[in-house]
């Protein structure tokens, strides 16, 4: 995803909630469905595994693979792990994606565990929110590769209800909130979508996770009264909320797309601290650990790379070609790497 705005929105898919978007809402609720005054969307449907996902600390990770040869990372993250493989939320295998006669990637293997805080890497148009898309659901991959959800293989899109147990919410760089509700009903929209809850405890919940990101009395405001770091931080509470009056509540993956992109160096931290604010490694703005089990970056920027990120996957011609710790990503000897992390114009990245 390249749009030059950087407005976060959330897509969020779960036994409870169906798919939700950066577009236009679902079916509305009661309360939403006065301001809203279009046509009805079909309710999109689930993402599912069934996942006790076993909170892991997974200390400093594998060792990097500081190689460049795409034969070899044909098969990284697949097949030679001997650790525990109970903690897998996500894991891509082999995975191929072609739009038309272009081949964009070309055998992607790796995992997510729970608890990591993983970035994407990548020259620009080497298919790193394509990517993030495959493993949120919303694009399947080619015949050739596979994604599993929990160790169980998902099936098309977000819609194979015979899985459950994890949720996945996708945070755009682009589309924004939704311009014609308040701040109340795009953080609560989920909610007011697809819950029992009483609309006092989902103000509440709303209330709860605004303060969580930092924000507190702005809940009646249209998203026309916020600044862009304001509208992104809704955006973020608006991915957190669940529904906690279910008995199970499952583990949420959240996969942010250059989530920094444009902000200056400020602006830039402070997202940056509350991406790591809001994981379960974190602690939140109410001093309580973040609800968020892993994520994964797709960044372009040094700052986040090194601030919001433990784990990096190096994203180049369709496959991964190197993945190592984040402090491993400046010494790398891989020319791709090291090209890439100076800015050169010379080596084998040509644009
Ligand atoms: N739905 C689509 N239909 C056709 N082509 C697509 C589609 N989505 C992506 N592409 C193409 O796939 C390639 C990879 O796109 P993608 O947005 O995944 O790259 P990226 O690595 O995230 O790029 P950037 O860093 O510039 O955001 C691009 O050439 C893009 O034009």
């Amino acid at each position: 995803m390249s749009s030059s705005t950087v407005l976060w929105a959330s897509l969020r898919s779960s036994p409870s909630t169906g798919l939700r978007g950066h577009q236009k809402p679902l079916i509305p609720s009661s309360s939403v469905r006065r301001r809203w005054g279009g046509s009805c969307w079909d309710r999109g449907r689930k993402i599912l595994c069934a996942c006790t996902a076993p909170p892991r600390n997974w200390g400093d990770g594998p060792p990097s693979l500081d190689t460049y040869n795409s034969s070899i990372s044909k098969n990284l993250g697949v097949g030679n792990d001997v650790r525990d493989e109970h903690d897998i939320l996500i894991e891509c295998r082999d995975v191929h994606k072609s739009f038309g006669d272009k081949q964009i990637l070309r055998g992607v293997s790796f995992k997510i565990r729970h608890g990591e805080a993983v970035g994407i890497v990548g020259p620009s148009g080497t298919g790193k929110s394509t990517v993030l898309k495959i493993m949120a659901g919303l694009l399947a991959p080619d015949k050739q590769g596979e994604v599993f959800i929990c160790g169980r293989k998902r099936h098309g899109l977000v819609s194979d209800e015979e899985i459950s147990g994890l949720r996945i919410g996708l945070v755009f760089q682009s589309a924004a909130l939704f311009d014609s509700l308040t701040v109340r009903e795009n953080v609560g929209f989920l909610l007011y979508e697809n819950s029992k809850m009483s609309e006092d405890r989902i103000a509440e919940l709303v209330a709860e996770n605004l303060a969580a990101v930092g924000l507190k009395g702005v809940e009646d405001r249209l998203p026309s009264e916020l600044s862009g770091g304001m509208k992104k931080r809704v955006a973020l509470a608006r991915s957190l909320i669940f529904d906690n009056t279910k008995e199970v509540v499952e583990p949420e993956v959240l996969l942010y797309d250059e989530p920094t992109a444009g902000l200056d160096p400020i602006a830039s931290t402070v997202v940056e601290d509350l991406i790591r604010s809001v994981h379960m490694k974190g602690e939140d703005a109410l001093g309580k650990p973040g609800k968020i089990a892993s994520y994964v970056v797709v960044t372009h920027q040094h700052s986040t790379i090194k601030r919001a990120v433990d784990r990096l996957l190096f994203l180049y011609e369709g496959r991964i070609v190197w993945e190592g710790m984040t402090h491993e990503f400046t010494t790398s000897t891989n020319p791709i790497v090291r090209q890439f992390a100076s800015g050169s114009l010379d080596g084998p990245i040509k644009y």
